[in-house]
């Protein structure tokens, strides 16, 4: 499950971007960032990085985190963050990963999912990326009394 929950992060991760404020003039290899710049880091973008994650990108793949993220990664921290990096990363990263496990858990011992051929696929970044017209699935009970 946890091979999963990270590819749907890398993929659909609720926050696309990090906002940084940067204080004195900075080198960045061959950049040269001002005082008092706005940054946006687009994890989005790293995300879906062929050069990071190979031709197949694009694709879902739980199997790439089988030997967990470093390996997945090939030890680029930047590589993959939806919680964030740094002294401001994200607080709730494990109740949201723990709590997801769990809920997932509780209805995956009642209910067989299938996705509806009502789901149209149009993930969309309105603050956080979302489906825009929501995720219709069909659940199908495992338990004859339910
Ligand atoms: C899948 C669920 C979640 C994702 C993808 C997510 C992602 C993030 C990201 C990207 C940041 C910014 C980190 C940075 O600037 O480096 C952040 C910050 C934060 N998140 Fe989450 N978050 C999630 C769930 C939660 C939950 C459930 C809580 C609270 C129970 C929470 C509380 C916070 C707080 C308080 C901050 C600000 C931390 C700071 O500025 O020091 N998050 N989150």
């Amino acid at each position: 499950m946890t091979m999963i929950i990270n590819e749907s992060l890398r993929l659909y991760g609720p926050a696309v971007g990090l906002l940084r404020k940067g204080g004195s003039e900075v080198r960045l290899g061959n950049l040269v960032l001002p005082a008092n710049i706005d940054i946006l880091i687009a994890n989005v973008a790293l995300h879906h990085d062929p050069q990071l994650w190979g031709e197949d990108v694009h694709l879902f793949k739980p199997d790439r985190f089988a030997e967990g993220i470093a390996k997945a990664t090939n030890y680029n921290t930047a590589a993959f963050f939806p919680f964030g990096l740094g002294p401001r990363t994200c607080v709730g990263m494990t109740f949201a990963t723990t709590e997801t496990k769990i809920v997932l858990s509780m209805i995956l011992q009642r209910y067989a999912i299938t996705l509806s051929p009502a789901y149209v696929h149009s993930p969309i970044p309105i603050i956080s990326l979302k489906p825009q017209h929501g995720i219709q699935v069909i659940l199908k009970s495992l338990h004859s009394d339910a």
